[in-house]
């Protein structure tokens, strides 16, 4: 076991992602559906992705968002909105959500992912992860 892996109180190892709410120009939302073969697949999610060691929360972001995505996202309007906290079986999640309004390129699913934009009031409509659930209701107060 690595002992600097940090781990919640019953034991299990809690983990950091980062995940996005890309927002366009008509305040539509970025949903990514997990692909088959992945954890939680077919569920709708927001991109993004394991930080890695040593990297800032932003900066890991930002890698995730290229390399889901193919889009070069600017990392100082990272707005940081609300986490997740949730407890899966054997890992617990916590998942800080930034609003991301600008970024270079196109959108574009690099990992077999299916996209689509819904508006703040349609999520409820797509099946999430239940980590999630908590994050709807803070886009809804900034989106409408
Ligand atoms: N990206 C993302 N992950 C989420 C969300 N909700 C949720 O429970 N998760 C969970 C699913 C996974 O257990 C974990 C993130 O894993 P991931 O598969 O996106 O990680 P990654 O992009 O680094 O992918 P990989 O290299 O490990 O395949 O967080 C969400 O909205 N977005
Ligand atoms: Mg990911």
């Amino acid at each position: 076991m690595d002992s600097s892996q940090p781990r919640t109180g019953q034991g299990s190892r809690l983990l950091l992602v980062v995940a996005a709410a890309l927002v366009d120009a008509d305040r539509r939302i970025l949903l990514a559906r997990r692909p088959e073969g992945k954890a939680l697949a077919g569920l709708w999610e927001f991109p993004g992705g394991k930080l890695h060691p040593g990297e800032r929360p932003e900066q890991g972001l930002a890698r995730e968002l290229a390399e889901e995505l193919g889009i070069d996202a600017c990392v100082s309007c990272m707005q940081p909105l609300a986490f997740a906290s949730h407890a899966y079986e054997d890992f617990h999640l916590l998942m800080p959500l930034f609003v991301c309004r600008r970024w270079d390129g196109i959108v574009t699913p690099r990992e077999g992912q299916t996209l689509a934009w819904a508006f703040a009031r349609e999520l409820r409509k797509y099946p999430m992860p239940p980590a999630d659930a908590p994050l709807i209701d803070p886009l809804i107060a900034l989106l409408g």
